[in-house]
């Protein structure tokens, strides 16, 4: 399989002693659109810069299309950034920015035109060409700046929080034109941010940093519903923890003593889950059922084994056929559940006892 990126056993130790990125291993295919995931000082934006070049790597591999670049300069790199400040030239009008690129490469004039010309086109950007770029929105800047990284028809664009200055509405709608456009010119994108929703907006696959070191990696959807680690479980969000102690495994499942009870979830990392290890149970939003407290209980065991737990409907919201409820643990933790509508109509209502239940092998465990 040929790679666009491949990272192998990638360090980076700053010359002050900060280890930034730990162990870092990642291949890349051309096409995909990746996400480094975590919170401020994790060590994302290190290693986009040491993609990019503009960072040394420590040791490890940097490989792009099969080529080992840690000692190429970054303009000799096929790579493009782009800033969240986006680093435009306040004294030079719209395609005199996106034409720098180009004229650093000392590309012919006639054909650096006609470049310039086609990405001003795609990104909708050639009635205001002329306008000096200190004029214009965050939006608009935004544009400009994906322009003028695009303009040199890189292998891979890496983009560091582009999305970071523009407010709410408008980082919503230019996430969206950013997936198509990236579809369209099938290029590999390498994007930094802390916003989960976005990565999971976005993304083929999400790269969680936590400390320097890769959590996780996996599409957005598994990294929801199966994450590996509490640190992914809480950065995600959505998901109750519920801690406890190995009692035993069969065929995949483990049983867990948990402070409301024994419970169980599936094996998916296959950790060694021997009795008496700390581990915790996953629940995803949408792997739980919550059952009516009428319901008896050789009904709910039929179903779900020992996986019930009593809890109170603290509030409850119909959009469309979906019920969205936030429901209280006896400890006092909340945690959000979504049902279908028909399933229990009229018979869950805010305020009311009910269940939270789950079958073992919609759970996961994962280690403490
Ligand atoms: N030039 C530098 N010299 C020394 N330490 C640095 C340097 N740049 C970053 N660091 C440190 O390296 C670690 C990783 O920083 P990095 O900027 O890569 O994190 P990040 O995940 O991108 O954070 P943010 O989201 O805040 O940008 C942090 O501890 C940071 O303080």
């Amino acid at each position: 399989m040929a790679y666009d990126l491949q990272l192998t056993n990638v360090y980076k130790t700053y010359d002050n002693g900060t280890p930034a990125v730990i162990d870092f291993n990642l291949d890349v295919e051309k096409g995909e659109f990746i996400a480094f995931l975590g919170p401020s000082g994790c060590g994302k934006s290190t290693t986009l810069r040491m993609i990019s070049g503009f960072e040394t790597v420590t040791s490890g591999d940097l490989m792009i299309r099969g080529k080992r670049v840690n000692d190429q300069l970054p303009e000799k790199r096929p790579t493009s950034m782009i800033f969240q400040n986006y680093a435009l030239f306040p004294h030079m009008n719209v395609r005199q920015n996106v034409l720098f690129g180009l004229e650093v490469k000392k590309m012919p004039r006639d054909e650096a035109n006609r470049k310039v010309d086609q990405i001003l086109e795609k990104l909708g950007l050639s009635s205001i060409a002329d306008m000096p770029t200190s004029r214009l929105s965050g939006g608009q800047r935004q544009r400009i700046a994906l322009a003028r990284s695009l303009v040199v028809e890189p292998d891979i664009l890496l983009l560091d929080e582009p999305l970071g200055a523009l407010d709410a509405n408008l980082r919503k709608s230019i996430q969206n034109e950013l997936k198509l456009l990236q579809r369209d010119l099938g290029i590999t994108f390498v994007f930094v941010t802390h916003a989960q929703s976005e990565a999971l907006a976005l993304s083929d696959r999400i790269v969680v940093m936590n400390a320097g070191r890769v959590e996780q990696v996996s599409p957005p959807r598994e990294l929801y519903t199966r994450p590996s680690s509490q640190f992914v479980a809480r950065f995600i969000g959505s998901n109750a923890i519920l801690p406890g102690t190995v009692r035993e495994e069969q065929n995949g499942i483990v049983m867990l003593d948990t402070a409301f009870g024994t419970f169980g979830g599936a094996n998916r990392a296959g950790i060694d889950a021997h009795k008496g290890r700390e581990m915790s149970i996953i629940l995803p939003a949408e792997a739980v059922d919550l059952v009516p407290a009428d319901v008896p209980q050789d009904e709910i065991r039929a179903s779900f084994g020992s996986n019930a737990i009593p809890c109170t409907i603290d509030s409850l919201q119909i959009v469309g056929h979906i019920m969205h409820m936030i429901v209280r643990f006896a400890d006092g933790k909340l945690i959000n559940v979504e049902g279908h509508v028909d399933k229990y109509r009229n018979r869950l209502k805010a305020g009311g006892s009910a269940f939270i239940a789950w079958k073992s092998t919609n759970a996961s465990v994962i280690d403490h």
